[in-house]
């Protein structure tokens, strides 16, 4: 058994072992992990309840409404104004409040206003995930360009096609009182031989978006706004860097769009080239303990093995398909094994990862979006962006890892992966769980440089007791 040390807050953490002493018995005190204020009963939102979410079904009143949160100061959601005032069109206005949004988040406020003035400034965003950095770039580029001209002149990059679709379905509903034209650079969609983009807005993903520049269908001479979701991923030199930077410099030499960066982390080693990418830019940026949410409880379960892992999955089958539920694993084949055996044991699940054909992914992402599936197991092409309010869990199969960005011996954690992973639930104040499989000294201690690097204590879940784990999801869920 570990040895404990008090941290500064007067609760008890395990002494980190010696180099080569066995650690995985070196499990927290749950008492002391308990008494922490995380675990506190917190508010709920105004998330629609299904009847038989017996999980969620609340033995309390619920008495905190999105609405309460956006008034909360200390809220990531919180603003002082509302739409109108911050000057945008009617008709966009209109097509805000039809998406049901009545006030605008903390950074929609913060940002629009520095985004809507002339002339254009460049802007780097950086607000916590599922708080609506989305509606800030789109309104942007709806606002800009002239719906007259039947030219590009608004580009979006993302790092997966389906936040590619996602970001386009934003700017269709968000448009819709406009006359606004668009079009996917997204692979498989345009044919070989298709003739000049006429539409004004063009969403996608960097690789294809080089392509149809290169082949002159998509003529950039017109390009006003240049934005990067997820910037910090485009930009990654172990990423995308490359191929955002091509596109980049395939904009005509004397093009001075106004170029958007937006992104829940922008970790030190981007920083520096985010600057450059981006100059003079407006600077939004959040505190390292600003980083995650409070409305994402954090679990961690310490499996005895690999296999346990999948048991362990199984048995939290139930759990998982409540709401609904992201499993994400480091390797394809083991995405695509863990869902084999457990739809061969019965259960229903789907998986999903780069390696799969568009069309395919497009199916399977889709009928997640529409409630058919309930629990995605999947790689980290879906980490980042992907907003899918009912999803109320998020599995941690594999904890993220430096080497899988930079394909090094690097076997450190990777903190901003995590960070989106786990915030693709707990969206726009809703509530949502997260759940670290750990299985051995070297992961137990990978998931303790995560707990200390967003300064939140992950909580033991029991493997053995599945009803004290049932009774922790209810309190975090409620
Ligand atoms: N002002 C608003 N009022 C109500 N809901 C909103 C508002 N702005 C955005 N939302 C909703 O909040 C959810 C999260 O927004 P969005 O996907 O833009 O988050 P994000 O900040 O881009 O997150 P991530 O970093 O994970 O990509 C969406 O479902 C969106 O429709």
């Amino acid at each position: 058994m570990a040895s404990l040390q008090k941290d500064d807050d007067g609760f008890f953490n395990p002494v980190p072992p010696p180099a080569g002493s066995p650690s995985k018995d070196a499990k927290k005190p749950e008492a002391a992990k308990e008494a922490k204020p995380e675990d506190a009963p917190a508010p709920a939102a105004d998330r629609p309840v299904s009847p038989e979410n017996d999980l969620v079904k609340s033995t309390f009143e619920v008495s905190v409404t999105l609405a309460d949160q956006q008034a909360d100061p200390n809220s990531p959601l919180f603003s002082a104004k509302t739409f109108e005032e911050l000057g945008i069109s009617e008709d966009l206005l209109k097509g805000i409040y039809d998406m049901g949004f009545s006030k605008p988040s903390k950074i929609q406020e913060r940002a629009l206003p520095l985004l809507l003035s002339n002339p254009p400034t460049n802007m780097i965003g950086q607000s916590q995930s599922g708080t609506g950095k989305t509606a800030a770039f789109v309104l942007t580029m709806l606002s800009r360009i002239d719906f007259n001209l039947h030219k590009p002149q608004a580009i979006c990059l993302a790092p997966s096609r389906e936040l590619a679709r996602q970001i386009m379905s934003v700017v269709i509903t968000m448009g819709k009182y406009t006359a606004v034209q668009t079009e996917y650079g997204i692979k498989d969609n345009l044919p070989r031989d298709a003739s000049n983009i006429t539409a004004q807005i063009i969403v996608g993903n960097p690789g294809t978006m080089i392509d149809l520049m290169r082949r002159r269908v998509l003529d950039v001479t017109n390009i006003k706004v240049f934005v990067l979701d997820e910037a910090d991923n485009m930009l990654d030199q172990d990423g995308l860097g490359d191929q955002t930077l091509r596109v980049k410099n395939l904009l005509p030499r004397n093009n001075n769009a106004q170029i958007i960066l937006f992104s829940a982390t922008f970790p030190d080693h981007v920083r520096a080239f985010a600057a450059k990418f981006a100059p003079s830019a407006n600077k939004i940026e959040l505190q390292k303990e600003e980083l995650s949410v409070d409305s994402i409880r954090q679990f961690y379960m310490d499996c005895r093995d690999e296999e346990h892992k999948y048991d362990i999955l199984v048995q939290l089958y139930q759990l998982l398909t409540i709401g609904q539920s992201i499993i994400f694993c480091k390797h394809r084949h083991t995405a695509d094994r863990i869902s084999q055996r457990m739809t061969a044991e019965g259960h229903k699940v789907a998986s999903l990862h780069g390696a799969k054909d568009a069309s395919e992914r497009d199916a399977i992402i889709d009928r997640f979006r529409e409630g058919k599936e309930k629990v995605l197991i999947t790689t980290n092409v879906i980490a980042r962006g992907i907003d899918i309010l009912q999803v109320n869990m998020v599995v941690n199969y594999d904890l993220p890892l430096l080497n899988e960005r930079d394909r090094s011996a690097d076997e450190r954690p990777d903190i901003e992966t995590y960070i989106h992973r786990i915030g693709r639930t707990g969206r726009f104040g809703r509530k949502g769980v997260s759940i670290n499989f750990v299985h051995d000294q070297k992961t137990w201690a990978q998931m303790e440089q995560i707990e200390q690097a967003l300064g939140r204590k992950i909580i033991r879940i029991e493997t053995h007791d599945l009803d004290e784990m049932e009774e922790k999801m209810k309190k975090a869920l409620k």
